[in-house]
């Protein structure tokens, strides 16, 4: 793979058995992240996005083709390894925050530093740090149900973010919330994407959002291809 990539994949396939019949949901995908850069990728509903977005990070696994993850192949990794490297490299944000309700806001940010040898005080400091960067600096005690959707999906991004990821992989990350609310968000991944340097994969039917990103694909016929931005005046 190219080793100015954070993530590559090439010729990536991934078909469902029906019965006695193949799906072909996703053919010949290729893409190449460079550190720091944003992408979007929009489609129609059932076009194979979130298909995509878990074989890109390792969650499923492809039929045919290969994905590399900060220079390392997936494939060739064992669970364990697979895992460790997720860790390490990655960062989810899901259109459901998918917060620990029991848990506050800070303990679910310091929750991916758990797997990390990061002594508990400065793990606990640098999720502090990040949640006040993402505005949320009072409100580090609430627990999930006494924030608002806007305030949890916050929690959620500075979950992703707090191991320093080369990679953060959003799946419909403004799809549960209001126009206003949703633009906040946006505005905040563009924020810390281009302030910490972290590459952003985004699935979106958001079009303000896909706007965003420096380069917009779209899944057509299981292959991604390059969608012209709308030029601004
Ligand atoms: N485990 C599975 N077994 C069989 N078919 C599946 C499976 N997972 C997904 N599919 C099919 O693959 C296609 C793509 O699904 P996917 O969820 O990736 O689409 P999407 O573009 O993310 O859709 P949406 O925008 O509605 O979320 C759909 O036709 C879906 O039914």
């Amino acid at each position: 793979m190219s080793n100015q990539a954070v993530l590559e994949c090439r010729n990536l396939a991934k078909s469902y058995s029906e019965g006695p019949a193949q799906v072909q949901v996703l053919q010949d995908v290729e893409l190449l992240l460079k550190p720091g850069e944003r992408v979007a990728i929009i489609g129609s509903s059932g076009s194979g996005k979130t298909t995509l977005l878990n074989m890109l990070g390792g969650l499923d696994t492809p039929t045919t083709g290969s994905v590399w993850l900060a220079g390392e192949e997936l494939s060739a990794l064992s669970e364990k390894k697979r895992g460790l490297l997720r860790n390490r490299a990655l960062g989810f944000v899901y259109q459901f925050h998918h917060l620990l309700a029991e848990f506050s806001a800070l303990e679910n940010v310091c929750m991916p530093l758990l797997m990390s040898s990061l002594p508990v005080p400065e793990a606990r400091a640098r999720a502090e740090a990040l949640l006040t960067r993402v505005g949320l600096g009072p409100r580090i005690h609430h627990k999930p149900s006494e924030l608002s959707g806007g305030e949890r999906q916050r929690v959620a991004i500075a979950r992703a973010l707090v191991n320093q990821p080369a990679l953060v992989l959003l799946d419909e990350p403004t799809g549960n919330l209001d126009r206003t609310t949703a633009q906040t968000i946006q505005e905040l991944i563009l924020e810390l994407s281009i302030s910490l340097g972290t590459a952003f994969l985004v699935v979106t039917h958001d079009p303000a959002l896909a706007q965003q990103m420096d380069r917009i694909l779209t899944l057509e016929d299981g292959r991604l291809v390059p969608v012209a931005k709308e030029v601004t005046a």
